[in-house]
């Protein structure tokens, strides 16, 4: 038996190994609640009712019969152990004990304006455990087509494109995702400062654009995206919308911002980009710049907790796209390929950082 010959683990450190297993075994279940909680509205419910709430009054804003008080009280209860919601005991044996938001949960909460429940609807999409399910393709197939588009016969792209419920969701998933990007913004202005126009590209709806002209009113934002993103959008002073492929061509600026592009795409596709991005802010000389903001994984500086996270998105960047998540020499490695001469790192926005990159 493996554990005990050459081993030198005692029985407990076995037992805490098994238990260590047996945790991503189950773990799934924990992420189903987080989809359970957010389908059923059970943040939402909360923060109509405006005080702590008992657990039967949950269950009559949920319009659920009494019979499932028990089957709410579970979810609740593992819910509450991680970290969703707080629960207080009751004082008396008369009194029920109370459940109320925290600020993970506030971000389930539809009319906050840091809203992630569209991205809970993306991120548990069908499609996405029918990819998961084929996983061992990965090792078996040409590895040059994605996994998703090996699965479902078309990119994850065409797929979102194919579907309107689902573009709009992806979209507003997105865009929610920017909003986080205020939080952020006024700690680096001064990136932003001297530049007269710039082009978003692969901006979706434009959320950082306009986040971007609350400060600085003067700049001329142009938003290019695919043309099936950007068709109905409507221009609004000094920010307006362009469909088209970043493959092909992106409009001159004096900067470009990448959002969370790259991440989507391979080394030799990235490179593509940043090159059409590099003749983009030609006219503006040395002065002119690419603002990337994405996901730098640290080992070394990151918690735990924050490096499952990323290395996590890399896994979803490989399956969905054969995109990936970057170490820092590994973003170098690629801007400095691109053409690039220099680049700066800022960790700024909470998983993901600004990286300033000059010609
Ligand atoms: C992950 S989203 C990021 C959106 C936005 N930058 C943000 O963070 O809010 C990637 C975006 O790239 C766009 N995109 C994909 N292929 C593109 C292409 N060939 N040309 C321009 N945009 C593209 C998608 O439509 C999508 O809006």
């Amino acid at each position: 038996m493996v554990f005990t010959d050459n081993d030198s683990a005692n029985a407990s450190e076995i037992y805490k190994a098994q238990m260590h297993v047996n945790k991503y075994l189950l773990g799934f279940q924990s992420c189903m609640a987080v989809k359970f909680a957010t389908e059923v509205g059970i943040a939402d419910a909360i923060h109509r009712h405006g005080k702590p709430i008992t657990l039967s009054d949950l269950a009559s804003a949920l319009n659920l019969p009494p019979s499932k008080v028990g089957v709410l009280h579970r979810f609740m209860r593992l819910l509450t152990h991680n970290g969703f919601f707080t629960k207080t005991p009751s004082q008396n044996s008369e009194e029920e004990e109370t459940y109320s938001l925290t600020l993970a949960s506030k971000f389930l909460v539809r009319s906050n304006s840091f809203c992630l429940a569209d991205n809970v609807e993306v991120a548990f999409h069908p499609s996405m455990f029918n990819m998961w399910n084929s996983s061992k393709k990965l090792f078996t197939e040409d590895t040059q087509v994605p996994l998703f588009e090996s699965v479902t016969g078309e990119s994850y792209f065409d797929f979102i494109k194919n579907d309107f419920h689902f573009l709009d969701v992806f979209q507003k998933a997105v865009a929610a995702d920017s909003e986080m990007i205020k939080l952020g913004l006024q700690e680096c202005k001064h990136v932003f400062e001297g530049l007269a126009s710039l082009v978003d590209v692969g901006g979706g709806t434009g959320a950082v654009s306009r986040l971007i002209l609350e400060s600085f009113p003067h700049m001329k934002c142009t938003v290019l995206d695919l043309p099936q993103v950007v068709a109905n959008l409507k221009t609004a002073q000094n920010l307006s919308f362009v469909g088209g492929d970043m493959f092909e061509s992106i409009p001159s600026a004096d900067a470009v911002l990448l959002k969370w592009v790259l991440h989507n795409w391979d080394d030799e596709l990235s490179i593509k980009i940043l090159k059409n991005c590099k003749e983009a802010i030609s006219g503006k000389g040395k002065e002119g710049k690419v603002i990337i903001i994405d996901v730098v994984i640290d080992e070394a500086s990151d918690d735990r907790d924050l490096t499952e996270l990323k290395l996590n998105f890399d896994l979803a960047m490989l399956t969905f796209f054969n995109g990936k998540e970057r170490e820092k020499k590994e973003w170098e490695k690629l801007i400095y390929q691109a053409g690039f001469t220099s680049c700066n790192f800022s960790p700024l926005f909470g998983f993901k950082s600004l990286i300033e990159v000059y010609p």
